[in-house]
């Protein structure tokens, strides 16, 4: 089946200006990908890569400088408030709650927002509480929540509106292990039972693994990575070789490593590195040869979506790789 795009980010561009400084930022510089319906997408870099610019500008906080945010084929320029419509936002550090309203009085408050009948807007308030596990606590005030109960509830409430698309920032930052993975069950099942689109930024590399199918990946405000998750591990998967040596590398041979495999990692008797060229491996066996440094044995060496995410980063930096994928 054709896969439908429900946004469209295309060449997007934002530069601040300093406050006080004359100094421009050019946070987000020609930034473009594609959101499919029915997906979970990472936005993922460092920090300071353009993320926020991006979110803010695809749900109307931000005024882009050039280029433009499609939302169903509706240029979010011109039919602001018809485009935002498919789309609600939980931003990190904005939780959209009233802190001195109960649970259930905040959803009862947005809810009481959007013209339905009592018994209707009962029903969902019901079937929030029981999926987001707030039953509980229905009674409590905001300000009295857990912080991750306080991030279920904020997407809760972002849920009232029924929109088709999610955007969530940093949903599980500060959260422990086991609330971070009742929020990413929750999300699991809000895509696979209510069909939602969710774009995620994040810094939160298993929440990326386990749950987005695609991530793009954002440096320096370009896009360097647009991928499946799962090809770009098995990409540098394929790459990827840890060499045991049974001898100790010399300083001369160390330097070789660093200046031919810029992504290396050197481990008492193993080495770590990622193949770029057809004869990288022949460089490496080389450099150890020249100081008849014994290989014990080769292997293939698996990574994880951390590992890529830091290789394409550096990558990126160093010589402007761009994976992005038409
Ligand atoms: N209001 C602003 N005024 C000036 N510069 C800004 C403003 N907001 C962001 N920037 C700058 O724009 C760049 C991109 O910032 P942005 O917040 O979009 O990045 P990010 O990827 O979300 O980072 P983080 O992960 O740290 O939140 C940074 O250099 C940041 O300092």
């Amino acid at each position: 089946m054709e896969k439908e795009k429900i946004i469209e980010v295309k060449d997007l561009q934002k530069i601040y200006k300093k406050r006080k400084m004359k100094e421009l930022v050019q946070a987000v510089d020609g930034v473009s990908f594609d959101v499919y319906r029915g997906e979970i997408l990472g936005l993922l870099g460092p920090n300071g890569a353009g993320k926020t610019t991006t979110i803010k500008s695809i749900c109307g906080l931000l005024k882009p400088n050039g280029g433009a945010v499609y939302i169903n084929g509706l240029d979010s320029s011109k039919n602001r408030l018809k485009a935002l419509n498919d789309i609600s936002a939980v931003l990190e550090g904005n939780r959209n709650l009233y802190w001195r309203l109960t649970v259930k009085e905040n959803l009862e408050y947005f809810i009481g927002n959007r013209g339905v009948s009592r018994k209707q807007a009962q029903g969902k308030i019901n079937e929030l509480l029981d999926l987001f596990n707030l039953k509980s606590k229905e009674n409590e005030l905001v300000s009295s929540l857990s912080r991750g109960m306080q991030q279920k509830l904020a997407i809760a409430v972002a849920l009232l509106a029924d929109t088709e698309v999610l955007l969530l920032d940093e949903p599980t930052l500060g959260l422990d292990v086991e609330t971070g993975y009742e929020v990413r069950e929750m999300l699991k099942r809000i895509v696979k039972e209510q069909g939602k689109t969710i774009i995620i930024s994040t810094h939160d590399m298993p929440v990326v693994q386990d749950l987005c199918e695609r991530t793009v990946i954002i440096n320096g405000g370009k896009v360097i990575a647009d991928e499946k998750v799962d090809n770009l591990i098995k990409l540098f998967e394929s790459r990827a070789y840890c060499f045991t040596i049974t001898d100790e590398l010399t300083e001369h041979q160390k330097m070789a490593i660093q200046e031919n495999f810029p992504i290396y990692h050197i481990n008492e008797n193993q080495i770590e590195i990622t193949l770029e060229k057809d004869d990288d491996l022949y460089i490496m066996m080389d450099i150890l040869k020249e100081e008849q440094t014994h290989i014990e044995k080769i292997d293939r060496t698996t990574v994880d979506f951390e590992q890529v995410f830091m290789k394409l980063i550096k990558e990126g930096s160093e010589n402007e790789t761009v994976l992005a994928s038409s």
